[in-house]
């Protein structure tokens, strides 16, 4: 049996990790920034010195990408300084760290799926924060693996689909961004998978990209969401909806390199929406 710490685990992949240990005869202990600070080295050592993790799963971070431009200190702290600090505690107790970023690494200039050796050039703070916790954590624990995905959503937390779900309810028209292009990615398939190289226990670290199959705009995605709703979804270029963070335009990823390593099939955008949407429809969450 392998001892698991979780942080971050209030946020929308923590929960979703949580709901999937129940099925598990691996022992989890999940913290949120209550309970542990990824940032506190003191603290985060003593746990680790008192609980002996085999793994630890990070899903602590700053993920307000508008707010980050202009908290870049805090972003920074935590995005970067928390992940040196877990992936060094990792290293000096022998424990192996999956560490969780994201497809804003990239610049968006490319037309072809992201393989995990692309170069990265991260065009926001959030982005910038997030490529440099990736380096710290590969660089302090060599038994890390990245897991690089995007536009997560999920029943737990906040996220675009319960935006919509809301906006679609308040509003009569509604315009998404039409040319940013990436894959939406169900928090649940992502826990599956993390749980999944837990549980096969290859020792394959490094980089690895992960979303859910196929190819979405935000507005598609939407449009998805709202299927059926009285709401009037309008596409819309970025230029007319302006934010203090620059997105990029186009961030699918390549998954070969996991799907080979681990063996594993992935579903299509479409069909996880609709597992999630089932899900916030029966507990009445929107
Ligand atoms: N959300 C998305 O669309 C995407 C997310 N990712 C990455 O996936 C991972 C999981 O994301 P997601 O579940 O959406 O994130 P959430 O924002 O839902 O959850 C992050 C959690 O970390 C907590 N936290 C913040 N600071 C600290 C700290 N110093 N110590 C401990 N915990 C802290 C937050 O608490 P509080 O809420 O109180 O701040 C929150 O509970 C992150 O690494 C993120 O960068 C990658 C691609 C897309
Ligand atoms: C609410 C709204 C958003 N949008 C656009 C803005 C933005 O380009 C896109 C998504 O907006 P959001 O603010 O929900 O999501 P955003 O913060 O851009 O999501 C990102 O979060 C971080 C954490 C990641 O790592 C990324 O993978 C990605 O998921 O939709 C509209 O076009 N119209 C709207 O009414």
């Amino acid at each position: 049996m392998k001892k698991i710490l979780v942080t971050g685990a209030n946020g929308q992949l923590g929960q979703e990790l949580r709901e999937l240990s129940k099925q598990q005869t691996d022992s989890f202990v999940f913290v949120d920034i209550d309970q542990l600070d990824i940032t506190e080295q003191q603290g985060v050592q003593q746990l680790f010195q008192e609980e002996g993790f085999d793994y630890c799963v990070n899903c602590a971070a700053y993920t307000a990408v508008d707010k980050a431009e202009s908290d870049q200190a805090l972003a920074e702290k935590v995005n970067v300084l928390g992940v040196k600090v877990l992936a060094e505690t990792c290293q000096q107790f022998g424990a192996k760290l999956i560490h969780i970023s994201t497809d804003f690494v990239f610049d968006g200039k490319s037309f072809l799926p992201y393989k995990e050796e692309d170069k990265t050039k991260p065009i926001s703070v959030y982005g910038l924060t997030k490529l440099q916790g990736e380096q710290q954590a590969l660089k302090a624990n060599p038994k890390t693996v990245v897991l690089r995905t995007s536009w997560l959503y999920s029943s737990f937390g906040n996220n675009f689909v319960k935006t919509m779900l809301r906006l679609g309810s308040e509003r009569e028209e509604l315009g998404i961004i039409v040319d940013q292009i990436g894959t939406p990615t169900y928090a649940g398939d992502l826990a599956k998978v993390v749980v999944e190289i837990i549980r096969q226990d290859k020792e394959l670290f490094g980089v690895y990209h992960f979303s859910n199959e196929g190819v979405a705009s935000w507005y598609d995605f939407a449009l998805a969401i709202l299927e059926g709703a009285e709401v009037k979804v309008n596409p819309i270029p970025t230029v007319a909806y302006p934010t203090p963070a620059a997105r990029p335009h186009y961030s699918v990823l390549d998954k070969t390199k996991i799907k080979e390593a681990f063996d594993i099939e992935i579903p299509y955008w479409r069909t996880s929406l609709k597992t999630c949407l089932e899900l916030l429809s029966v507990h009445n969450i929107q």
